[in-house]
This record gives structure tokens, sequence and C-alpha cells, in this order.
């Protein structure tokens, strides 16, 4: 818990200047390398399948078991074999090989409608609103995201909504010292007030991004879900036009269970984006073409560690690259 913040008060992590990730190609070589080995049991398994020589009904039955186990969900999964068996008779494809590149073509196809980056200069301020399930990465994210908007020459300002825990609080404020990110907080007290201070702040102040923080809930705890509903009605009761992103952080190896998440954040607070964290573990990655095909929401980051470059926007070629070993990335 919170040890992206614990690196950045011992004075770890990169000054704020020089986190621009996405525009430096030596990071992003070793980031897509974290991705693709975090991603290698799922690819290790895929293409032992695509090293035999002909491609038969066998193999596609084992392709869909495999597809399975590595949290693609029924529908895509079906939604992918079909395509493939097309493709298989139609093209003509003989090699697994061949088959290997049609699949990477059709994740693709799958998955591009989810790489909608996020548009922080559409409001000034431009609110964010993150929410999760306890542990998912959200603190960790809210870091990196700040530096990241930092590294853009935005002010940031955090509004610490979660009210439960005074040592995240105190976390939070005190790296927001040091991180020259203003941090509004109150002892106790009712997160969704926290969040309309905040909210208020910013706008007096000129801010450019306010991510508010939120506690990590269960679906199942109704009330904190109907106390998630609140924090955002008091949002737009503070600025009309916000929250500008209502941002679901998911673990990515909680596999199918990401999917119930996202359906319950949805229903209480219309999730308008997604973080998917923890892609360097064990997480088999199967479930983005699951969210992709049952329940899409714009998947803007996603997060191969605890490092500070370790949140990338996400890229549906470089991650099916990952996934599938294509080869269409370097
Ligand atoms: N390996 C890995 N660890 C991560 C990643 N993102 C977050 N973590 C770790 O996951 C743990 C939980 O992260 P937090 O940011 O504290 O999670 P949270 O959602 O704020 O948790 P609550 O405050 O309990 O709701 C921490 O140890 C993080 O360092 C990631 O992409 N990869």
């Amino acid at each position: 818990m919170f040890s992206f913040f614990k690196k950045s008060e011992a004075g770890e992590a990169a000054p704020a200047t020089q986190t621009s990730p996405a525009q430096d190609e030596a990071p992003k070589a070793s980031w897509l390398q974290r991705l693709k080995a975090g991603l290698s049991r799922t690819s290790s398994q895929i293409g032992g399948i695509f090293s035999r020589r002909r491609i038969d009904e066998e193999l596609l039955e084992e392709l869909e078991a495999t597809l399975l186990m590595a949290d693609c969900g029924v529908e895509a999964t079906q939604t992918l074999l079909a395509e493939l068996r097309r493709r298989w008779k139609h093209d003509k494809l003989e090699t697994g090989e061949q088959l290997r590149a049609a699949l990477g073509e059709i994740l693709v196809k799958l998955l591009t409608p989810l790489q909608q980056p996020m548009q922080p200069d559409a409001h000034k301020p431009f609110i964010i609103m993150l929410a999760g399930v306890n542990g998912a990465g959200k603190t960790t994210s809210i870091g990196k995201l700040a530096r990241h908007f930092q590294s853009q020459g935005k002010s940031v300002l955090l509004a610490a909504g979660d009210t439960f825990r005074a040592a995240a609080r105190e976390q939070l404020m005190e790296w927001g010292r040091r991180n020259d990110v203003s941090v509004i907080a109150q002892d106790g007290g009712d997160p969704a007030a926290v969040a309309f201070d905040a909210v208020s702040a910013a706008r007096a102040r000129g801010i450019d991004v306010v991510m508010v923080d939120t506690a990590g809930r269960l679906p199942t705890q109704l009330h904190l879900m109907e106390e998630i509903a609140k924090v955002r009605r008091v949002v737009q009761k503070a600025e009309p036009s916000g929250p500008h992103e209502v941002l679901l952080v998911l673990d990515g190896n909680v596999g199918q269970n990401a999917l119930a998440q996202l359906k319950a954040f949805d229903q209480a607070i219309g999730v308008t984006g997604l973080v998917i964290t923890k892609l360097d573990g064990t997480a088999k990655g199967g479930v983005i073409a699951a969210i992709a095909r049952t329940h899409p929401k714009p998947l803007r980051f996603i997060g191969v560690g605890e490092g500070i470059d370790d949140l990338q926007a996400f890229n549906a070629v470089e991650y099916v690259d990952a996934l599938l070993d294509t080869g269409n990335t370097t």
C-alpha cells in the first residue's frame, strides 16, 4: 500500500520534469519488455499452439480453451474463434504462424475501440474521480498520473477522499508537499465534502487537473456504493460539467471478476474510463478482450509496475503483440 508514495518520500522516484515516458524511446522499450514479460504465461501457451505446422479442428479447440483460461471470457472467445474459422476457410490459412497473424489482426480490431486517450485539455479544471476495490492501485495510479500531468506543464490538485484511513491521508499530504501537488483533506468527515472543497479550491486557484481519490470498496458493500455515488453528485454540484472522467481502477490479476466490478461501478457512478494495473504480475491479460466484447469502456492507461514510468496509455497493437508475440512492435 502506498509504496509509490513511500518511494517518493525517500527521494527515489524521478523528478517531475523527467516524466514524459510516452515520448522517451528507451523507457518505452523497457516498458514494453515488462508488459511482454508480464503476459508471457499467456503468450507462451498460445505460442505453443501456433508452433504447430497445420491448422485443424483440434488446434482450434485447444486455442479456444487457452483463450478461456487467459480470461477472455466466453463471449469474446466465441467471437474470436468464429472470425478465425471464417478466415481459416476464406483466406485458406494453412500454418500456425498464419493463424497467429490472423488472430492478432482480429484482436487488434476488437481492442482498438478501447484505445481512446484521456482529453485533459477539454475542461479547466479537468476533474477526474477514481474508484475501485481495495488494493486495485488507485492511490499508486494517482501518483503516477500526477507526475504525468505535471510533465505536460499542468498544475494538479488532489482530493484525499479516502477519509477512512488517517494514514492514507497523511501519506498523500506528505507526498503532495514534496512533489508540489496541493492536497485537500479533512480529518475524518465526509468524502463528498472533501471532493466539493477540492473542486472549489481548484476553480479558485486556476488549477488544471483535480484528482479525487476515493476509499476502496467492494460492489457488494451497497452503503459504500451509495456513498461513492454521492461523491459523484457532489462533484457535479461544485462543477456542473464535471466530473469529466470517472476512472475505474481494475487489478489485472482478478480475471473475469474485473467485469463484475466494471458493471457494478458503472451502474453506481457511470464509469467513463479504465485503468488496468498489475499486468506485470500473474495477469493473464485476456480480460481486456472480455471488456471490449461485453462492456466496452475507454481503457485510458495500463500499469506494469510500481515505478513512475510504469503507467502508460493503452495501445492495442502493442498489447496484442505482448499477448500473442506477433512481432508487430519492437
Ligand atoms: N506490480 C504492480 N504493483 C502495483 C501496480 N499498481 C499498484 N501496485 C501495488 O498495489 C498495491 C496497492 O496499491 P494502492 O495504490 O495502495 O491501491 P488502492 O487502490 O489505493 O488501495 P486502497 O487504498 O486500499 O483502496 C501497492 O503495493 C502498489 O504498489 C502495478 O501496476 N504493478
